[in-house]
């Protein structure tokens, strides 16, 4: 039996009244709409309104960071603001270290935007050595693991809502 995952949840969280914004990259297409599904499947459980999960895309992983700054921007001067984001992107390595380099990049600067922002920035990206490690994570391999964008929906529920 796996150890890993979000295990169980510690009480109930009502997403009805939230907006959820959610950037994906376009790169590794497949990978990523399924865990576009995912965190989209588990947001509609939590009760957000299918009109509060808004979709936008960024080319790739790298432009995840400052496309959630401006995504999020835009919505607040729309009058509309997001009460949190799923930013998901997928990184494989290749055989240079352009791999490295943006993992490293887009990881701090998504934790830093939680604070710039004031909002929960979750980290929905995958970082993965082998495409297959990917395609599991992303519940494309049959009895292997389960979808993760579940698990970043969910945060994102839980961390707009906990505190408040
Ligand atoms: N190799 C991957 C990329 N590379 C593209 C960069 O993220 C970026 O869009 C480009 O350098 C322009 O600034 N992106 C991914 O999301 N996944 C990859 O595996
Ligand atoms: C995620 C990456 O950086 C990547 O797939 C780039 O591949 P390469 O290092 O072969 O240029």
């Amino acid at each position: 039996m796996a150890v890993k995952g979000l295990g169980a949840i510690d009480q109930e969280y009502d997403g009805s009244k939230l907006r959820i914004g959610i950037l994906h990259a376009r790169w590794n297409k497949e990978i990523i709409e399924s865990l576009v599904e995912g965190a989209k499947k588990k947001l509609l459980e939590f009760n957000v309104k299918p009109e509060n999960i808004v979709v936008e895309t960024v080319p790739g992983s790298f432009e995840l960071p400052y496309g959630s700054k401006l995504f999020y921007e835009k919505a607040a001067k729309e009058g509309k603001p997001l009460d949190a984001i799923i930013p998901i992107g997928v990184l494989i390595k290749g055989s240079t270290m352009h791999f490295e380099y943006i993992c490293d990049s887009v990881t701090h600067q998504l934790m830093k935007l939680n604070f710039e922002l004031g909002v929960p920035v979750i980290f929905g990206v995958l970082t993965c050595i082998t495409e297959e490690q990917a395609q599991a994570r992303a519940g494309l391999i049959e009895g292997k693991m389960h979808n993760h964008g579940e698990d970043w929906g969910a945060a994102a529920v839980e961390m707009a809502t906990k505190f408040n």
